[in-house]
């Protein structure tokens, strides 16, 4: 596939963009050896920008991105893309409002996953940044578009920018690739408190109008809006 000069300028700005945003990944705790995953949408063409499948973290540059097509065919690259290429793709070509997906098993937001079980709305930090409960997504197996389709099916329509993919881990979404890396940040925190909480008891439900205010004023007025 041939690019202009201007989409081949925004790729090499997006490669170097993903290439330190998987460097979260294991700063912020959420991946053990190479589990996890970033992508960004390239803007303007039916493109992404994901990590070598498999690559440690601290051997990731933009250099060795992987670019593919939103049918996760190989575009640019050395190496072969990530696992979920497909479903990262999947996400692209259903959500046009999303330019970057995460993908973690980071261990108290999985362990959610494990049981098939949504994390309650019962902080405030959920409710700034998830809406409401973070829900969980159907069993799916890698390498196709299988997950891609049940993060789409659950999350449109839906507050929250996770996926809690049964038995499997974390998907994030978001208008940009660092706004999904947040996402997955928050998810594996909250996760772990609500876990904590609910050893000592049973954490309280959030009234919705009061989830409704929190996540209004957080989604627009919070920090340097
Ligand atoms: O869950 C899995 C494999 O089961 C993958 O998401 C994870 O290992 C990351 O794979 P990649 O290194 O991105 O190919």
């Amino acid at each position: 596939m041939t690019v202009t000069e201007s989409v081949a300028t925004t790729i090499r700005s997006i490669r170097a963009q993903v290439a330190a945003l998987h460097a979260e990944l294991p700063r912020n705790g959420l991946v053990v050896w190479t589990a996890g995953n970033v992508s960004a949408r390239v803007p303007g063409a039916d493109l992404l920008v994901i990590k070598p499948s498999g690559v440690s973290y601290d051997e990731i540059t933009a250099d060795n991105m992987v670019v593919t097509d939103l049918d996760a065919n190989l575009v640019d690259g050395e190496m072969a893309p990530s696992s979920d290429t497909a479903a990262h793709a999947y996400v692209y070509k259903h959500m046009p409002h999303v330019n970057g997906v995460v993908h973690t098993h980071s261990t108290y937001a999985t362990a959610w996953s494990a049981r098939a079980e949504p994390i309650p709305c019962v902080l405030t930090m959920i409710a700034d940044e998830f809406g409401g409960e973070i829900p969980v997504g159907p069993f799916a197996l890698i390498g196709d578009d299988s997950i891609g389709q049940g993060i789409v099916t659950t999350l449109s329509g839906h507050r929250s920018p996770a996926v809690l993919m049964r038995n499997h881990g974390v998907f994030t979404i978001g208008a940009s690739a660092r706004a999904a890396v947040k996402a997955a940040v928050m998810c594996e925190d909250v996760a772990r408190t609500v876990h904590i909480a609910r050893q000592l008891g049973t954490p309280l439900p959030i009234a919705q109008n009061d989830v409704d205010s929190l996540y209004a004023r957080y989604q627009n007025v919070y920090g340097q809006a």
